[in-house]
């Protein structure tokens, strides 16, 4: 079963921080157990309560990672609130090695020079109903400090901006209700990312 998806688009989820994205590729992963792997980043900052190394993250060091990045290991890396983030090309094989569709949670700036690479990922947006509401969720999670907090929020407009641009995305879907959000993704990813080739 796990072969049926060789050869399939990978796909890109994006959006400003505390849109849902994890939220909604839990969902996506949990509806489809076998067909998608999550490709897994890297990433300099700390991580966060429950957080593990090697399955949220490849928690590593800022020398380590530029290191990295300079040997021609990551396919995209972008530097954010201060700390580095970015996809290798090892993560993507794991992912690509298993014959699943690879998942990939990239900001803007790393979707910028995925478009620039020969991946050919679908490309979809993740939009908050304002920042009003970004913010409440960032909130709500707990995990930023009032200095990252803003940080965040003072990038998510111009990433809905670009979100927004036609042309940019295959998709844009506003998590307004998550379940009518996700249900927007299961059908783009049914009709589109496994192009009718397997179900569950
Ligand atoms: N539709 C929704 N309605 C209400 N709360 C939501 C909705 N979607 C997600 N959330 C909540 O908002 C918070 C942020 O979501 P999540 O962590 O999935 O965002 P993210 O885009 O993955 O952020 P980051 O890029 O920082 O990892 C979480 O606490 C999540 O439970």
């Amino acid at each position: 079963m796990a072969n049926n998806t060789r050869g399939l688009r990978p796909l890109v989820l994006c959006g400003p921080s505390g849109t849902g994205k994890s939220t909604l590729l839990k969902k996506l992963l949990e509806d489809y157990p076998n067909t998608f792997g999550f490709s897994v980043s890297h990433t300099t900052r700390l991580p966060r309560p429950g957080e593990i190394d090697g399955k949220h993250y490849h928690f590593t060091t800022a020398e380590k990672m530029k290191q990295d990045i300079e040997e021609g290991k990551f396919i995209e890396n972008a530097t954010f609130g201060g700390n580095m983030y970015g996809t290798s090309k090892d993560a993507v094989k794991t992912v690509l090695d298993q014959g699943k569709v690879c998942v990939l949670d990239i900001d803007v700036q790393g979707v910028k020079q995925i478009k620039k690479t020969d991946l050919n990922p679908f490309y979809v947006f993740i939009k908050p109903p304002n920042l009003n509401v970004l913010e409440e969720r960032l909130r709500q999670r707990k995990t930023e400090t009032e200095e990252t907090l803003k940080r965040r929020l003072s990038v998510a407009s111009h990433e809905v901006q670009y979100g927004e641009e036609p042309g940019n995305f295959d998709l844009v879907v506003l998590n307004d209700n998550l379940e009518h959000a996700y249900d927007q993704l299961k059908k783009f990813v049914k009709n589109h990312v496994l192009n009718g080739k397997q179900g569950k």
